[in-house]
């Protein structure tokens, strides 16, 4: 599980906490899926989530990101400094200057990823509000609009950023026009940022796998997260893609925001993170650096068993299949 032939390229700086979580606890009517779990992820750092199936990694996932409420625990999430009420005027000044912003942005070529961070507070209790919070996630099953285009599916994660109300919409006015063609060009810049600039108009459903699962991403940064959540991003995926994947997990680091991913990979996940956390049946074994992670014995027990429940003995342990046979003859 070494990784050796390929160089890491750790956080430049990991700023202060974007997610807490402490003693998250999730069960499932008899069945303990996640038990006092820990975790702290900080600006501008990766962090994986490893463990063998069925530890509870996603069950964890879900709970971090809104769509668990855990059984006891907090989770706590740097929202932006407070937002002013859906539908009010400052709402409605806040999304103009944005719509400008990234205008501005676009005809400078620029994507601009960072979002203001504020103090940790507890997740809001609505999914789409944890979205406008700043966290986005993705699923371990592609879940695009297979008949939109790569470039309508990213303007969809953008319209929890627009405030033009369902009169506007239906009457298509100039705020709406305006709206809408500051999310085309977002959306546009955010495929250009994940290589996808040339399959604006392919539908989702005709494009390969690897990029589908990155105009997923893509869709995920539209909604200006400052943390995005990756769930399996590399499964199914051949090296060349699983290459660009870790490439583009990098970008979205370097601009600025904090990624946690889940991975079954671990050529992928140590090269990656700067942080690991390994959970086994619901515990949290080992939190470290990669090197830490990999070096652990219980991390590759956990992985491949310590063979003590195997019923078949190992060659170098023969010597004890033969006592067991002579007391066996001895006693009939
Ligand atoms: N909605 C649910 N209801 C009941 N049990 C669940 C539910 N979701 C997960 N579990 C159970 O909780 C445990 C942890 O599952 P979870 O999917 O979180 O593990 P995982 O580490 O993500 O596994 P994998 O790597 O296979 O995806 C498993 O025993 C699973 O069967």
């Amino acid at each position: 599980m070494t990784v050796t032939d390929e160089v890491r390229r750790p956080a430049a700086t990991a700023g202060d906490p974007v997610l807490e979580a402490s003693g998250v606890t999730m069960r499932f009517g008899g069945l303990l899926a996640v038990n006092e779990v820990n975790l702290t992820v900080r600006e501008g750092e990766i962090v994986g989530l490893i463990g063998p199936n069925g530890a509870g990694k996603t069950t964890f996932f879900n709970c971090l990101t809104g769509l668990y409420k855990p059984t006891s625990g907090q989770v706590r999430f740097a929202s932006a400094p407070k937002a002013p009420a859906e539908g009010s005027r400052q709402a409605k000044k806040a999304a103009k200057e944005k719509a400008a912003k990234d205008a501005a942005d676009a005809a400078a070529g620029t994507v601009e990823l960072k979002q203001p961070t504020g103090v940790l507070r507890p997740l809001p209790p609505k999914p789409r509000a944890v979205v406008r919070a700043g966290m986005a996630r993705t699923f371990q099953n592609i879940r695009l609009f297979a008949n939109m285009t790569a470039l309508e599916n990213v303007m969809v994660g953008r319209y929890c950023r627009t405030s033009s109300g369902a009169l506007t919409s239906v009457l298509r006015g100039p705020k709406f026009r305006r709206e809408e063609e500051a999310t085309r060009a977002r959306a546009q810049e955010l495929l250009e940022f994940v290589g996808l600039g040339k399959s604006t108009e392919h539908l989702a459903r005709n494009m390969p796998y690897g990029d589908q699962r990155r105009l997923e991403i893509a869709r995920a940064l539209a909604t200006d997260p400052k943390l995005i959540l990756l769930d399996e991003p590399t499964a199914g995926m051949n090296p060349q893609e699983t290459k660009q994947a870790s490439d583009l997990i990098f970008k979205i680091r370097d601009s600025g925001l904090s990624v946690v991913v889940i991975e079954h990979d671990m050529r992928f996940i140590f090269n990656l993170c700067d942080r690991v956390l390994c959970l086994v049946r619901g515990e949290a074994l080992i939190e470290g650096t990669p090197a830490e992670v990999q070096s652990d014995p219980r991390v590759i027990e956990a992985y491949i068993g310590t063979g003590e429940d195997d019923d078949e003995v190992a060659p170098g342990d023969a010597h004890v299949q033969d006592t067991t046979v002579a007391e066996q003859e001895d006693k009939s």
